[in-house]
């Protein structure tokens, strides 16, 4: 019998690095097969168009499969599933799959549909690699299992409030095979240590966190874990929710259990508009336009008045980074095409307005 492809589930919160974890793997796969599959918050294909971007021989548009209706956890036997067989039948296989999760999506449903008949006797999960931002935990946005950041809120009534967003990092940190603390550039040594010992704390025994920057990390630490992690999900335990009212048993079927609306919690939408002038001053824009419309989320391609190249811009929270990526093809439209991510009730045509002006 031919021995299983395994599959590493790339998850992490909202622009915590996973596209410049895998693009960084990509680039450094010393020779390993890796085929793609990337589960897009939103219409625009943005994370795919970056890694196609990069113009490395080892990602090749046909490695690269996209999963666009929506979060993964819903769309498991009409998306996820197909897109597997289709990959699973080529002739030419790939040593192995590396499927990246929306930023909103949660693991535990991903794995557990690797039980599935049509995948299960020729994949199995290698292991799940959970994203975290660093910075963004250290400041305290979503850190809400962290020790000192729990000690705090039993001492401030008005910090009891449990998020959806908090809980899903949990649910991430709970699954977890290794946790990927990104983004280490951005802290200082100590506040790096305490974060990871943090993490080590809230997370399962024998789960390796380790510290990266722009995601690079040997691919032979994040791949081959072995884990089987399919076989292992009563280990991974969602967190019980309180504002659901029902128990979770962790028994519940694939789509349809107590996680499905946590998305419904955010919204995103794609903003169109022509060439833009100054790259400086319009990052500079957008940073205003997140603060005041507390967006989390901001990405995706503009054409510049007078450049060949497209230029990649990329938000989060209040950091906007831009660089040129590469030349606009002969046949593409030299437009700007941006994907807002944020919390339900976004001021859309506000934002909208904000950005064309
Ligand atoms: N300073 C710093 N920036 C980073 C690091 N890793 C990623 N970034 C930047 O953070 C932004 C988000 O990175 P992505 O790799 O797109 O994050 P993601 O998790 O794929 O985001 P989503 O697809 O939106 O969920 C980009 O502008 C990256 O260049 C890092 O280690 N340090």
């Amino acid at each position: 019998m031919a021995q299983k492809i395994p599959a590493t589930v790339v998850t992490g919160f909202l622009g915590a690095g996973k596209t410049t974890l895998i693009r960084h793997m990509l680039q450094n796969a010393q020779g390993k097969r890796i085929a793609l599959i990337i589960n897009e918050f939103g219409d625009l294909g943005v994370d795919g168009d970056i890694l196609k971007g990069c113009g490395d021989e080892t990602c090749t548009e046909d490695d690269i499969m996209e999963l666009s209706n929506g979060c993964i956890c819903c769309t498991v036997a009409d998306d996820f599933i197909p897109t597997m067989e289709k990959l699973l039948a080529r002739e030419n296989k790939p040593d192995h799959i590396v499927i990246e999760t929306s930023g909103l999506a949660l693991p535990q449903p991903l794995v557990r549909a690797f039980n599935w008949p049509e995948i299960s006797t020729k994949v199995t999960v290698d292991g799940v690699v959970t994203v975290v931002d660093g910075k963004a935990v250290t400041e305290g946005r979503f850190a809400h299992n962290v020790a000192a950041v729990d000690a705090q809120r039993k001492l401030d009534e008005n910090l009891d409030h449990e998020t959806p967003l908090s809980e899903l990092f949990e649910d991430q940190i709970a699954c977890a095979d290794m946790i990927v603390v990104n983004k280490s550039d951005l802290l200082n040594d100590s506040e790096t240590a305490a974060l990871v010992s943090n993490l080590k704390s809230e997370s399962r025994k024998g789960v390796q966190v380790v510290k990266a920057s722009m995601g690079a990390l040997p691919v032979d630490v994040l791949l081959g874990q072995g884990i089987g992690a399919e076989g292992d999900l009563d280990a991974r335990h969602e967190v019980h929710h309180h504002h659901h009212d029902h128990d979770d048993d962790h028994h519940d079927d694939d789509h349809h259990h107590h996680h499905d609306h946590d998305h419904d919690e955010f919204e995103s939408f794609v903003v169109e508009l022509g060439e833009i002038a100054d790259p400086t001053a319009f990052a500079q824009q957008v940073a205003d336009i997140i603060r005041t419309h507390d967006i989390l989320r901001l990405k995706g391609f503009a054409a510049v008045q007078g450049k060949p190249m497209r230029l990649t811009l990329q938000a989060v929270g209040p950091r906007v980074d831009t660089y040129f990526d590469r030349p606009f093809g002969a046949d593409e439209t030299r437009s700007t095409r941006l994907v807002v991510i944020g919390q339900a009730g976004l001021k859309q045509s506000e934002i909208i307005a904000a950005l064309s002006a």
